[in-house]
């Protein structure tokens, strides 16, 4: 076997405050793998990469980037990460350029120009080249920070939430330039609130809650351990009757979806539904999404 992209062996991580952020995470992450991390609010996924990037101590546990220690090796296994960070933090005062020649001096790399260059175009940026930071927008503040954290050319990316809040244009610049990196074999690492863009995107996924890997599997062994098919329909009126309780996968306002055991359970939960004097519409019946299994899964 080949040494892991990453691993968390034990991993703890208490902070001052006492909020026990990470009760022993273990998992590997293969070279080559897109693989997404998932978890609610407060599930401990940036303090994991936090700790990933050497920049929060762990309070046990260790964690290896490619075979080497973070702690005891941090500025090696650092050069081989990538980290696209969640907050957005400059230096206002230089240009995009001088921003990324100043971060590859950083890492020791002098003439890194047309790395550089190729960097800016495939993220939109070969405009911005020479607009001082301040003066670029949010959605462009958030390219270069992509951008930076390549500079270096890392094996590993990780993307903390790398589409909050952007546009649709740059998520389209993004996926395409890091599905390509990753086609050349990079391993990517991906934390994000669209669990659409996790299901299209990782073929490995692991579910956070409460400090600790609920689920980790293929995407597709996710999607298959709810089989079966799911009902989704709103309610227009009516009470949903208290006997289907335990078939709810997900329940928002108006919305639900019903877990099905087989295509006859589809009438027999309309019929109960009707005997309860519940009205509805939008009836579909299809495959559970990544959505069904995260909220099956957190509850969140
Ligand atoms: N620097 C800190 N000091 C104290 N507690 C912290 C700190 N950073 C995070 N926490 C707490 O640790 C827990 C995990 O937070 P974390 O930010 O890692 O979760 P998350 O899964 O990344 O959530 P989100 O999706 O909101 O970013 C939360 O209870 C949070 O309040």
């Amino acid at each position: 076997m080949s040494v892991p992209a990453v691993r968390f062996d034990a991993v703890e991580k208490r902070y001052a405050s006492g909020t026990h952020a990470l009760r022993g995470v273990s998992f590997d992450v293969e070279e080559g793998e897109f693989f997404g991390l998932l978890g609610p609010n407060g599930a401990g996924k940036t303090t994991l990469i936090t700790c990933l990037a050497g920049l929060a101590t762990p309070t046990g546990g260790r964690i290896f980037v490619k075979g080497m220690d973070v702690r005891e090796n941090r500025r090696a296994a650092s050069l081989s990460l990538g980290i696209v960070p969640q907050e957005i933090t400059f230096d206002p005062f230089l240009t995009v350029r001088e921003t990324l020649r100043f971060q590859s001096g950083y890492w020791g790399i002098r003439k890194n120009d047309d790395w550089i260059d190729e960097i800016l175009s495939n993220l939109g940026l070969a405009d911005k080249a020479d607009a001082s930071m301040r003066a670029l927008s949010g959605g462009m503040k958030r390219r270069v920070l992509v951008a930076q954290a390549l500079v270096h050319k890392p094996p590993v990316i990780v993307l903390d939430e790398p589409t909050a809040g952007v546009d649709v244009e740059l998520r389209e610049h993004l996926w395409d330039f890091i599905g390509r990196l990753h086609n050349e074999g990079r391993t990517i690492i991906l934390t994000t609130h669209y669990l659409a863009e996790a299901q299209s995107l990782c073929g490995r996924i692991a579910i956070m809650k409460k400090g600790e890997v609920v689920a980790l599997d293929r995407t597709e062994a996710l999607l298959s351990r709810f089989d079966g098919r799911v009902l989704r329909c709103r309610i227009l009126e009516g009470e949903f009757p208290k006997s289907l309780e335990g078939d709810l996968m997900r329940r928002h306002g108006a919305d639900i979806a019903l877990r099905l055991a087989d295509a006859d359970d589809a009438l027999a939960k309309l019929e109960a539904l009707r005997a309860a004097g519940v009205r509805i519409e939008n009836l579909t019946v299809g495959q559970p999404d990544l959505e069904d299994v995260f909220l099956a899964l957190t509850g969140a």
